[in-house]
């Protein structure tokens, strides 16, 4: 069945992992894990560190092998694509990965139109103007596009690389920790945007993150990472209820305390 029709209740599933078993030789780093992502949500995805969510992203990006288990995206299985659907694929999907990883040698703008070139063949004026169009939709000035990344901050960083991972339209983007490195105000107003790129042109968010704040203001749906699986998803509420030492601890801690305080006070 195509699951880009499939439904749960009424949501429409963009990314589907089942029974997902992922090592590198050694002892297995995810084993048997489920996941759905929904289209429209933003679904924020935390655990340990080295728990795995890094080689899960990777996985569904299909930068790393896995041993077991079925992906589904858009509707297709990754074991049945062709090359034509990869690419297509790709096409839809966007990336922020962490600390920005933009190509220094470049500058903005040219950042911006990394993956036009790799997939598209259009004239350099109109490039030019699609990578000034989402220069813009992320919140940097117009002149932040002839500046190369030494010349920028941390959030214009962050800013610029949003701005490459949303150039060919995605569907879906993948952010991995994006408010990291930001002071406070920085990682709301990132959020703020998030949210209303979200909101403006339907995106699914998929975002791995440490930040407390992010998983409060902006996400809809929240998956735990540990013990090689997705332990628990689920609204805020659900997490802050759920008896496992690592979730209580990491959402009712001294840190989460004041973020989460009046969820804690209801329990
Ligand atoms: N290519 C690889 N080869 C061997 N082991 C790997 C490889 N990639 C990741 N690992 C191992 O998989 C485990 C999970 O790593 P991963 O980077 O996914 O963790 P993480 O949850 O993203 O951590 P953090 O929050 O610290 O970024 C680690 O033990 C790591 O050493």
């Amino acid at each position: 069945m195509d699951i880009e029709q499939q439904s749960q209740g009424d949501r429409d599933t963009v990314l589907s992992v089942r029974d997902l078993t992922v090592g590198f030789g050694g002892p297995t780093v995810l084993e048997n894990l489920d996941l759905d992502v929904y289209r429209g949500e933003i679904l924020g995805f935390v655990g340990g560190s080295g728990t795995g969510k890094s080689v899960l992203m990777r996985t569904v990006l299909r930068l790393n092998q896995r041993q077991a288990g079925t992906i589904n995206i858009f509707g297709k299985d990754f074991d049945h694509l062709s090359y034509e659907e990869r690419l297509a694929i790709d096409m839809r999907i966007g990336v922020l990965f962490q600390h920005g990883a933009l190509f220094s040698g470049l500058t903005v703008l040219e950042n911006v139109q990394v993956p036009m070139r790799e997939y598209l063949d259009l004239p350099k004026k109109l490039m030019d103007d699609l990578a000034r169009l989402k220069i813009e939709m992320v919140g940097l000035r117009p002149e932040a596009a002839e500046r190369y990344p030494s010349e920028l901050s941390g959030g214009m960083i962050k800013r610029a690389a949003l701005a490459r991972a949303l150039s060919l339209d995605p569907d879906l983007v993948f952010l991995d920790e994006p408010t990291s490195g930001l002071d406070p105000i920085g990682a709301a107003e990132f959020d703020e945007l998030i949210a209303r790129l979200r909101d403006t042109l339907g995106l699914t968010v998929y975002m791995v993150t440490h930040d407390l704040d992010s998983l409060h203001a902006v996400c809809d749906r929240i998956a735990v990472l540990g013990k090689k699986r997705v332990l628990v998803e689920g609204t805020l509420d659900k997490l802050l209820a759920f008896d496992d030492p690592w979730v209580q601890s990491y959402f009712r801690g001294k840190r989460s305390r004041a973020i989460f305080g009046a969820g804690q006070n209801s329990q």
